[in-house]
């Protein structure tokens, strides 16, 4: 830095811009007045196009762990666009906000539909609710006012993120221009599920507020609203689907936001990027290297879920974004060594050899040990009923011993990594211990043991799934933070012989890990039972 000279007046360097390292200045007021000029050359990327992946960011310089690439507003802020089972029977969104509610207690106002409440921030918010309010209050409103169906088949917030993205158009013609330019996917999702699902609700629109606002417009001789016909409605739920990027407020509700450069993350199952959002600024995004990250490298993202094997992977990343993901992990039959996906051989008519089974083929499953093959469409069929069976029993609270049933059940047919014991495993080592059925207290050597083993083993296969503990955080913590408390009691019960160190460094990662989802209700909680665990050592 000795021979650096300030950037902006010309003085001896002593600081320089900690995230592109390439500014130099003597002061904070001359970095801060430099900023405006600096902010386009402080890119750490470059935009590329590739002609499989399309556009993406690749590093134009040398990346270290840590350093911010991206921050930037939303351009656009929504409901989410397909809702599960339970919120589409049972809850309203808040058109303000858009948190869940469940009754009809507060409207808007202006255009009277659901809100949570009068102090409710989305509707003094113009970036959350706004134009559409203006547009949606003409609408015709539920067809049978007292039947709860019809009123929750009125307000379908499900299509409120496509309505306020054509409003744009008027509200904000340059926004709306960098929405039409994002991917949408548009010829590969014809003839998709996607595509009829977006065609129900487009008729929605139309019958409720586009047809009337055409009439409207017809008779006044005049055009509020140029583009509203069906092609641009599917290309905008198009662009919704290939682009929305999910945030978890701190409810646990998930909204989403379209971003004008996040949005041009690429997946990988193994990503090198994570981010957050900030609330406070208007869910501003800010996208960091996870590790470090080489001058012409890709910053990647998941689309996917972590804890999902590669066929349903695969399945859901062709579902929902059209294309199919070569990354290490998905070329990888073991899965990264984890056995993820694994099933056990049941050998032929002399007997079971002993050997697994691994996805060899998109259409096979071969045997390590002997000729054996069985179809994908086989695997399917047997994982999908034991899947039922899974489900079935963690929704209906279970205890440690019904749980190490069905583990016993499953288990002379999959690999002890497999994601199905995996799931079973995860919820039994938090059970062991705290449920009523097995306090501390009451637990054998064996068990003990059985808890301590079964988070070693899950703690392995979490670490090579998400290496960089940026997707699986919570799970990671949980696995970390049941693995202490289990060595701990152990030392406290003089089970064995304990190493404290050891106990305590577990809680430490399991904080660090966690601190990334501190501003979420379950990751708040998470991190004061670590702390407060924390405190004994
Ligand atoms: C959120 S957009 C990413 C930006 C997009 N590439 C563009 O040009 O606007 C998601 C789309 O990018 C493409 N894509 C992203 N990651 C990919 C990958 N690993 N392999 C192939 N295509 C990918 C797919 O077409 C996907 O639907």
């Amino acid at each position: 830095m000795d021979s650096e000279k300030c950037g902006k007046c010309g003085k001896v360097a002593t600081s320089m811009c900690i995230n592109c390292k390439t500014a130099f200045y003597c002061s904070r007021e001359c970095q801060k007045s430099d900023w405006k000029c600096h902010k386009t050359q402080c890119r750490s990327f470059e935009i590329v196009s590739d002609e499989k992946i399309g556009r993406l960011l690749r590093a134009s310089r040398d990346i270290s762990a840590g350093n911010i690439l991206i921050s930037e507003s939303p351009i656009i802020i929504g409901p989410k666009w397909t809702l599960d089972e339970d919120e589409e029977m049972l809850k309203f969104t808040c058109v303000g906000c858009f948190e869940t509610i469940n009754t009809l207690y507060y409207k808007c106002p202006s255009c009277s539909w659901p809100a949570c409440s009068s102090e409710c921030i989305g509707l003094l918010n113009s970036e959350l609710h706004d134009i559409e309010c203006q547009f949606i209050k003409f609408g015709n409103g539920p067809k049978e006012k007292t039947n709860i169906k019809s009123i929750k088949g009125y307000f379908r917030m499900d299509t409120m993120l496509a309505l306020k993205i054509l409003l744009l158009q008027r509200k904000n013609p340059k926004k709306f221009q960098a929405i039409m330019d994002m991917e949408s996917n548009e010829k590969n999702r014809l003839l998709t599920s996607n595509f009829k699902e977006a065609e129900e609700k487009i008729l929605f629109l139309e019958e409720n507020f586009l047809n009337p606002l055409e009439k409207a417009e017809e008779k006044n001789g005049q055009t509020i609203l140029p583009l509203k016909d069906r092609k641009i409605l599917h290309k905008i739920f198009g662009i919704i689907e290939t682009n929305a990027i999910y945030i978890n407020l701190q409810t646990g509700t998930e909204i989403c936001g379209l971003y004008p450069t996040a949005a041009l993350l690429q997946h990988s199952c193994l990503p090198n990027v994570s981010y957050k959002f900030d609330m406070k600024s208007g869910f501003k995004i800010s996208v960091k290297a996870a590790k470090d990250i080489k001058k012409g490298e890709a910053f990647s993202t998941s689309y996917t879920h972590v804890l999902w094997p590669t066929s349903v992977r695969q399945q859901h990343l062709m579902d929902t974004k059209y294309f199919t993901c070569n990354c290490e992990r998905c070329i990888d039959p073991t899965e990264l060594g984890t056995n993820f996906a694994t099933l056990r051989c049941i050998g032929s008519d002399e007997g079971p050899c002993n050997g697994f089974q691994t996805q060899t083929s998109k259409f096979e499953f071969s045997c390590n040990k002997c000729p054996i093959k069985v179809s994908m469409e086989h695997v399917n069929m047997i994982t999908g009923r034991m899947n039922e069976e899974v489900d079935n029993l963690l929704s209906l609270s279970p205890n440690p011993a019904t749980i190490e049933d069905l583990i016993e059940k499953l288990s002379p047919f999959l690999h002890p990594n497999h994601y199905l014991l995996f799931n079973l495993k995860h919820t039994l080592v938090q059970l062991y211990g705290k449920h009523k059925d097995s306090p501390y207290d009451t637990l054998s050597i064996d068990n003990y043991k059985r808890k301590l083993s079964m988070c070693e083993e899950m703690i392995k296969v979490v670490t090579a799934l998400d290496p960089l503990s940026i997707r699986i955080a919570f799970y990671t913590s949980i696995l970390l933070y049941e693995k202490a408390m289990c060595m701990y009691e152990m030392h406290k019960h003089k089970y064995d012989n304990i190493d404290l160190n050891e106990v305590k460094k577990c809680l430490e990662d399991a904080k660090k890990i966690i601190s990334v989802e501190e501003d979420l209700t379950e990751g708040k909680q998470l991190l004061q039972k670590i702390e407060n665990a924390l405190i004994k050592f």
